[in-house]
């Protein structure tokens, strides 16, 4: 069974060496919707495949990162970078270019990261990250799988090449997660309190 959650952001791009005239050279903003779909063959003691409550947490503070953030292609010219780095407060480095497809891959292997890294606490059987779709439009969307997060003929997205500003790392309810997910932590989910009926 599927499960899908909705996420928004609004975020500030250059994509380069695109065909669209506009968004190869001018700077411009999105309204991006991203939806995380999960499987999983059985349920846990809710009967859900997955609390949406519990997407609410490290998943949604990374998506939220991107919010009110100028996200830029670490191979960007320097000076432009420097430029992004000096006027907005929140930036993200990407080591891919910020198209809608990057970003649906970016955050398939950030979320699939997250997902390995949690400790499940209710029963959730064998959750598996199934897609992430990244809306960049109301009418142009990307959507990653597996398959297409870890194709090296796509780019290689390495979490440790993913940089979020200070400011977008102060925001987070932890500012250490993005250190804590790189290291290899534990993410524990709360354990809800048992009522048997
Ligand atoms: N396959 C992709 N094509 C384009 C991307 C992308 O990420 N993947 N991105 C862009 C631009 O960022 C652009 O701003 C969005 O393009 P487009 O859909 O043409 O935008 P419009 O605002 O004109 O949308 P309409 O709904 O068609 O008015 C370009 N292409």
């Amino acid at each position: 069974m599927l499960i899908r959650k909705l996420f928004k952001f609004e975020s500030a791009h250059i994509v380069r060496n695109c065909s669209s005239l506009r968004c190869s050279t001018s700077i411009h903003g999105h309204s991006y919707k991203v939806e995380v779909l999960l499987e999983a063959d059985a349920l846990d003691h809710g009967q859900m495949v997955y609390d949406f409550g519990l997407m609410k947490g490290n998943i949604r503070d990374v998506i939220d990162a991107f919010d009110h953030a100028i996200c830029f292609w670490d191979r960007d010219e320097e000076e432009y970078i420097r430029l992004c780095k000096q006027f907005s407060a929140r930036w993200i480095a990407m080591p891919v270019s910020p198209s809608a497809e990057q970003f649906a891959r970016l955050f398939f292997v950030i979320i699939d990261r997250i997902l390995q890294q949690t400790v499940m606490a209710n029963g959730e059987a064998d959750i598996r990250l199934h897609s992430v779709i990244a809306h960049e439009t109301e009418t142009g969307y990307a959507q990653a799988f597996r398959h297409d997060a870890y194709n090296p003929r796509m780019g290689e997205i390495r979490l440790e090449e993913i940089v979020f500003s200070e400011q977008c790392q102060a925001e987070w309810r932890d500012p250490q997660l993005y250190r804590k997910l790189l290291a290899g932590a534990r993410f524990e989910n709360s354990t809800p309190p048992r009522q048997v009926p």
